[in-house]
C-alpha cells in the first residue's frame, strides 16, 4: 500500500491523457478526512510518546490507517462509513501496542490516560468522516457525471465498450462512469452506476462469467462483481491478463507486523495485497492435495512471525512437517540438527519461528489444555486493566502476545469419529478455544483437505471462522469454495493454478470472497524469515507463562520435542553406527538427515586422514571419532582443542556452555565436539547439566 499514491488519485489532470489512475468518483472527501484525522491523531500520539522504547507499532498503526484508507478507495472494498470505522480501529491499534509497550500493561493510570487519548481522537476521525459521508452523499449523481467527463478519450471507449457489453449481456442500461488501470497492467476496474429500474449489483454479478465470455477475457480471468460504495452503483474488476498463472515470491523485506493493523496472505489480481484481520477472528483454509496448501500455509506463518505481538503455535498430527522448516534454524544453532549446506549458518540465539509444535494428539492435548489454562489466567489477571480501558478485549501487544494456534488439517479432527478417542479430543478442545478465547487475543487457523467435512458445516465453527480461503486448484467443480462461501459466484474453474483459490472474510468490516493468488514460499524464504524476526517476535507475558508451567516450559525439553532431532543430545557412539541410525525406516517425517549423514562422514574423512597423519608423524593426540571417546579416554585423552574448551567451560562459571557455542570457539564440527564433551564428561572432566535444548556442559568446579 503505497502512500505515496494518494495525492495522484484525488484529481486526475484535467485535459491531458491523464496519470494512470483515472479515478475520480469514490475517494471523495470521506478518504481524505479520514487519512488527514488519522494522520494527524497518529502524529500527536507519537508526540506524546517521545523517548517511548518503541514508538515504531504507532508509526505501524498510522501507516495502516493512511494505507489502508487509500487502498480501499482505490479499490472500493466497502462503503465510506466501514472504511472510517476500520481507519479508527488501526489508529487505536497503534496506540494500543505502543503505550503497551512503553508501560506496564498493568500500570493502570498510564493505561487510563493513554486509552482515553486514543478514544478520543478515533471518535473525532468517525465524526468527521460521517459528516463528509453526507456531504458526499448529497452530490452524489452529479459526481458521477463529473468523473464520466473526466475520462480521457481511451478510458471513454473502455467506458462505453462495457457499458453495451452490459446492457447486451445483464439487459441492464448500466452507464460506465469511471475506469481505473491496475499499476499491475493486469486489467483494469470499472464503476457503473445502475438505472433506476430496480437493477441491482447483485444480478450484474450472476452474469459475471457471461461478460468475461462476451469479453473474450483469457482463460483463469475471473470478472469480479460487487456493490459500489453506495447502492445503485456496482463495481467490475476485470483482469485481463491470468495473473493467477504467474508465480510471486513472498515479499523479501520481512518488515514488522501487528495483528491489530492486518497481516498480508496474498495478492489480489490487481496485486494490491489482501490484508486479513485475525484479532478477533479465526481462519478456516481449505486445500485439497496439490493445491498449494503447504505453500500458503508457510505464508501464514511467515506473517505471524512478522508480527510483533503474535506467537505462534503448531499442531501438525503429521509429526509437525509443517512447524518443522520453522523450527530448523534453531536447532541448528543449538547443534541439535546439522547446518543445511548452501545457506549461512543460523546464528547463535536464533529462537524458533514458531513458539510451540505438537507432532502427536498427546502434546496437541498438552498444547491444547494449556492454551485453554492461559485463557483462564488472563480473564482473572487482566479483568482490572480492561475495565479501566473500558474494553472487553484484552489489548493485545508486544508484551501481551496473540496466541495464534495453527492446526494443519485441524478440520479433520473436529470431525474424528467416536473411535479415534484422541483426535476426538483434540477436535474438542479446538472447539471450545475457538467459542472461549477470542477476548483473551487466541485464535485458531485451521486447515482442511476435504470441503465435504461435515466440520465444515457446524455451525458454531464457521460462526467464529469468518476468514475462509478455499484453495481451487485441483478440487472438483468448485466444492471447497461452495462449502466454504455459500452464495458467492466466482467462476473458479478459471482458477486452477497452484497457489489460487477464493479468500473472503464475513466480518463486517470484512470484504466479499474473492479471487487471489497466494504468494510462493520455500524452505529457504521460511529460514530467512525466521532469522530475520527472531529479534522481534514476543514472548509469552508472565501471567500466561505461570498459568502454562512445565507443560509450556518443556515443550523444547529432549522428552517432549526430541523427534525434531531424532536423537536428542546422545550423540552415535560410534560414526560406523550413525548410518544405521539414519536409516530411512527409523527417520523421522520432516528431518533431512541426509546432511547429518554427510557431516559425520566428513568427521570420519577427518579423522583418517589424522589417522594417516599420527601413523606416520605421531604427532596428533587427536584420536578418529570413529574411535569411541569413552573407550579410548583414559587419563586427559581428548583431542588438543578439549584444553581450550575445557577453559572456555571453566570460564563460563555456572552457567556452562552449549556444545554449539564450544563448537563455534575451538572451530571443529559440533558433532566432533559433542562427542569429546561426552566422553570427557564421562571421565568426569565435565558435567553434564541436561535441559533439552538448553543443555549445557559445566566445569566440575562450578557444578
Ligand atoms: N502460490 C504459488 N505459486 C506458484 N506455485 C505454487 C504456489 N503454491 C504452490 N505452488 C506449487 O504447487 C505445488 C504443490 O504445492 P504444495 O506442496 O504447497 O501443495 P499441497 O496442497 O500442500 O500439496 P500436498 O497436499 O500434496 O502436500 C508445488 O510444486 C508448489 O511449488
Amino acid at each position: 500500500m503505497s502512500l505515496a499514491k494518494s495525492p495522484t488519485r484525488r484529481k486526475p489532470a484535467a485535459g491531458r491523457g491523464g496519470p494512470p489512475l483515472d479515478w475520480a468518483a469514490t475517494h471523495g472527501p470521506v478518504s481524505g478526512a479520514v487519512s488527514a484525522a488519522t494522520g494527524a491523531g497518529a502524529l500527536a500520539l507519537l508526540g506524546a510518546a517521545t523517548g517511548m522504547p518503541a514508538g515504531w507499532p504507532l508509526l505501524v498503526g498510522a501507516a495502516g490507517a493512511l494505507g489502508h484508507g487509500i487502498a480501499h478507495s482505490l479499490i472500493r472494498r466497502m462503503t465510506a462509513r466501514t472504511l472510517a470505522t476500520r481507519a479508527t480501529s488501526w489508529l487505536l491499534a497503534g496506540g494500543w501496542t505502543s503505550w503497551a509497550i512503553a508501560t506496564d500493561p498493568l500500570s493502570w493510570t498510564a493505561v487510563g490516560t493513554l486509552a482515553a487519548l486514543g478514544v478520543g481522537i478515533g471518535a473525532a476521525a468517525t465524526n468527521a468522516a460521517v459528516h463528509e459521508e453526507v456531504a458526499e452523499e448529497e452530490r452524489l449523481s452529479a459526481q458521477a457525471r463529473e468523473a464520466a467527463r473526466e475520462l480521457s478519450a481511451e478510458r471513454r471507449a473502455v467506458a462505453a465498450e462495457w457499458s453495451d457489453r452490459i446492457a447486451r449481456v445483464t439487459g441492464f442500461q448500466a452507464r460506465v462512469f469511471a475506469v481505473e488501470s491496475w499499476a499491475s497492467g493486469a486489467g483494469f476496474s470499472l464503476a457503473a452506476e445502475l438505472p433506476g429500474d430496480g437493477a441491482t449489483w447483485d444480478r450484474i454479478r450472476a452474469r459475471a462469467r457471461a461478460l468475461a465470455a462476451d469479453a473474450r477475457l483469457p482463460r483463469g480471468c475471473v470478472v469480479h462483481v460487487e456493490e459500489g460504495d453506495v447502492q445503485g452503483r456496482v463495481v467490475l474488476d476485470v483482469p485481463t491478463r491470468n495473473v493467477m498463472a504467474d508465480t510471486v515470491s513472498y515479499p523479501s523485506d520481512y518488515g514488522p507486523l501487528s495483528v491489530l493493523t492486518g497481516i498480508p496472505w496474498g495478492l489480489l489480481p490487481h496485486s494490491e495485497p489482501v490484508t486479513l484481520h485475525l484479532r478477533e477472528a479465526c481462519a478456516l483454509i481449505l486445500g485439497p492435495p496439490g493445491s498449494g496448501k503447504s505453500t500458503f500455509l508457510d505464508a501464514v506463518l511467515a506473517g505471524f512471525a512478522r508480527c510483533t505481538d503474535v506467537l505462534t503455535f503448531v499442531i501438525d498430527l503429521k509429526q509437525g512437517a509443517v512447524g518443522m522448516p520453522w523450527a530448523r534454524p534453531y536447532l541448528e544453532a543449538e547443534g541439535l540438527l546439522p547446518p543445511v549446506s548452501g545457506y549461512p549458518a543460523a546464528p547463535q540465539g536464533v529462537r524458533p519461528g514458531v513458539d510451540w509444535i505438537a507432532g502427536t494428539t498427546t502434546e496437541a492435548i498438552v498444547m491444547l489444555q494449556t492454551v485453554l489454562a492461559i485463557n483462564k489466567a488472563r480473564q482473572a489477571a487482566y479483568q482490572q486493566l480492561m475495565a479501566q480501558a473500558n474494553t472487553t478485549l484484552l489489548p493485545v501487544s508486544p508484551r501481551l502476545p496473540q496466541i495464534m494456534v495453527v492446526v494443519d488439517e485441524g478440520a479433520e479432527a473436529l470431525s474424528a469419529g467416536p473411535r479415534d478417542k484422541e483426535r476426538r479430543r483434540v477436535g474438542e478442545l479446538i472447539r471450545e478455544g475457538m467459542r472461549t478465547t477470542r477476548a483473551m487475543g487466541i485464535r485458531f487457523v485451521l486447515t482442511a483437505v476435504d470441503g465435504n467435512l461435515s466440520a465444515i458445516g457446524d455451525t458454531q465453527v464457521r460462526k467464529f471462522s469468518p476468514v475462509g480461503v478455499a484453495l481451487t486448484s485441483g478440487e472438483s467443480a468448485g466444492n471447497n469454495t461452495g462449502k466454504l462461501f455459500p452464495g458467492a459466484r466466482i467462476d473458479t474453474g478459471q482458477l486452477n493454478e497452484a497457489g489460487a483459490g477464493v479468500i473472503g472474510n464475513a466480518r463486517r468490516e470484512g470484504f466479499a470472497p474473492t479471487p487471489f493468488k497466494g504468494w510462493h514460499t520455500t524452505p529457504g524464504m521460511v529460514r530467512d524469515v525466521v532469522i530475520a524476526t527472531s529479534n522481534r517476535r514476543p514472548t509469552l507475558d508472565d501471567v500466561s507463562v505461570r498459568a502454562a508451567g512445565d507443560a509450556y516450559a518443556q515443550r523444547w525439553s529432549p522428552e517432549r520435542a526430541g523427534w525434531m532431532w531424532n536423537d536428542g543430545l546422545i550423540p552415535a557412539t560410534t560414526t560406523d553406527k550413525a548410518p544405521e541410525k539414519d536409516a530411512p525406516g527409523e527417520r523421522r517425517p520432516g528431518l533431512n538427515l541426509a546432511y547429518k549423514r554427510r557431516e559425520d562422514e566428513a568427521d570420519a574423512a577427518v579423522a583418517r586422514l589424522m589417522d594417516a597423519i599420527d601413523s606416520r608423524y605421531g604427532t596428533t593426540p587427536e584420536p578418529s571419532p570413529s574411535q569411541a571417546m569413552p573407550e579410548t579416554a583414559s587419563g586427559h585423552e581428548g583431542p588438543e582443542w578439549l584444553t581450550a574448551a575445557m577453559a572456555a567451560i571453566k570460564d563460563a562459571g555456572a552457567a556452562g556452555m552449549k556444545p554449539g557455542a564450544v563448537a563455534d570457539l575451538v572451530g571443529r564440527s559440533r558433532q566432533a565436539v559433542r562427542d569429546a564433551l561426552k566422553a570427557a564428561a564421562e571421565r568426569g572432566e565435565l558435567v553434564y547439566r541436561d535441559n533439552g535444548p538448553h543443555s549445557v556442559y559445566v566445569h566440575p568446579d562450578h557444578a
